[in-house]
């Protein structure tokens, strides 16, 4: 990916005022694709399988400040209308593959269990996959439209207008919380989760 696309993107890419429809994975129609949906639903680590998937993973951090946060974000952190706010693109090869987004209160950022604020390009996977006590909250899942923040972000990149579908959960460690949400990008997301999918029976 160009370094100039890079600088065009504006951080944060979702703003507080931007509702999206997330809803419970189990209380809501979900996409027919079964690729998608075993996607949405895998409770795993995305980095470690991606990483499992391409030569050279890369975690492009667009950015990591305090801002306010969605209401529906806050909800799950205790209604702290301010929290530090993380979006990054997970790169495969080069090639973005998902962009996500996560927030965590301050209380999460000063545990130095979690070395949150040590993040850098390192993946906040790595952190929280590796703490004994992890805990992940169930999964809501939401669809974004090429219209939507996430969908212009898509097309930003370089990529075809098309219809997206992103999940979120709260994980617990350290007797803290952080929301994460996370959408995969792309030209063709369906033949990239296939290639997930094929590596990993590989
Ligand atoms: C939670 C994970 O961490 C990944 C890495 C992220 C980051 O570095 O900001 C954000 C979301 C995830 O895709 C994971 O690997 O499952």
């Amino acid at each position: 990916m160009k370094s100039a696309v890079l600088a065009q993107l504006e951080f944060p890419i979702i703003r507080a005022h931007q509702q999206a429809d997330w809803a419970l994975a189990n209380e809501t129609v979900l996409p027919d694709s079964s690729l998608i949906q075993a996607w949405l639903l895998d409770p795993d680590s995305l980095t470690a399988k991606l990483k499992r998937h391409c030569d050279s993973f890369e975690v492009k951090v667009l950015g990591q400040q305090s801002g306010s946060i969605r209401p529906d974000e806050a909800k799950w952190l205790g209604d702290d209308e301010h929290a530090t706010i993380r979006e990054v693109l997970l790169c495969c090869d080069g090639q973005p593959w998902v962009f996500a987004r996560s927030v965590f209160p301050q209380s999460a950022l000063d545990e130095q269990a979690l070395q949150l604020g040590q993040l850098g390009n390192k993946p906040l996977g790595a952190h929280l996959f590796a703490q004994s006590d992890l805990e992940r909250g169930a999964i809501e899942v939401a669809h974004f439209s090429p219209q939507s923040p996430i969908g212009q972000l898509n097309q930003q990149l370089g990529y075809p207008a098309q219809h997206l579908w992103g999940r979120r959960s709260c994980f617990k460690a350290a007797g803290q919380k952080v929301l994460v949400a996370e959408v995969f990008i792309g030209d063709s997301v369906p033949a990239k989760l296939m290639q997930l999918l094929q590596d990993e029976e590989a």
